[in-house]
């Protein structure tokens, strides 16, 4: 998968350089790239933004600089590829674990990280019509942030951690929370077995893994049930088995 990042920026992106996302790039399964939208302006201030019209406080991204970074940039490509062009922004679908999935298997991602009030409309509209490119407008929840590269970093960690190859296990992205098994994930321990008067469940160190496997469905449905009783309403009728049914 190959990623583009457009933003002014950059270094907001340099965690991108670390841990799992950071090693998918030196290793060649992700192909990421962040551009300074300034190199795409035409003035001696790098001027990426202006006054809205019909007034209003803030300041709106231009789109004639938007359109000469995202042209280069959608140019750049070795065959054609259709892209998802990404546009974070408070009023955009919310991103779940199912837009994720969606997202890693497109060939190309595009980010266009807006500041101030956000991109000039008629930048998602031209693209919208471009061939080869579909235009999302996303969001990462509901509140506000500044701009869209903390968007961009969580969109990039969700998608990335889900192509083959990067996460070591792939049986952990099924058992975690939001995972293919649409349930939070159990509680997890590890050694000192006795911690502060704590002791780990017994089960655990029982050695029978069938009684583990038993017990840590149990503790997702409780958990899920007591915390996100949406994500159990949205679970295929199949996906529960008379055994979850008693808990
Ligand atoms: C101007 O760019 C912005 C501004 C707010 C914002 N809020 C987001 C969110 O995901 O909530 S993405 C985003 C981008």
């Amino acid at each position: 998968m190959r990623i583009d990042v457009l933003t002014i920026f950059p270094d907001y992106l340099a965690p991108l350089d670390l841990s799992l996302v950071g090693k998918a790039r030196r290793s060649g399964l992700l192909d990421l790239a962040v551009h300074d939208l300034r190199d795409w302006t035409a003035d001696r201030h790098r001027t990426v933004d202006d006054t809205p019209f019909g007034g209003g406080a803030g300041m709106v991204m231009r789109p004639d600089v938007w359109g000469e970074a995202l042209d280069a940039v959608l140019a750049d490509d070795d065959a054609g590829q259709p892209a998802v062009l990404l546009v974070p922004g408070p009023g955009g679908e919310v991103l779940t674990q199912r837009t994720a999935e969606e997202l890693a298997g497109a060939r190309r991602l595009v980010i266009a990280c807006g500041r101030y009030e956000g991109i000039d409309a008629r930048v998602a509209e031209h693209y919208a019509t471009r061939p080869g490119v579909e235009v999302r407008e996303i969001s990462i929840g509901d509140y506000v942030l500044n701009g869209g590269e903390v968007a961009a970093l969580v969109v990039i960690e969700a998608v990335a951690r889900l192509l083959p190859g990067v996460v070591g296990n792939p049986e952990s992205l099924v058992e975690e929370s939001h995972g293919a098994a649409g349930l939070l994930e159990y509680p997890v321990y590890t050694k000192p077995p006795e911690w502060r008067g704590h002791a780990v469940p017994e089960v655990l160190t029982s050695g029978h893994h069938g009684k583990v496997a038993r017990w840590r469905r149990d503790r997702a449905l409780e958990r899920t049930a007591a915390r996100r009783p949406d994500l159990l309403a949205r679970l295929a009728p199949d996906a529960l088995d008379p055994a979850d049914r008693r808990v």
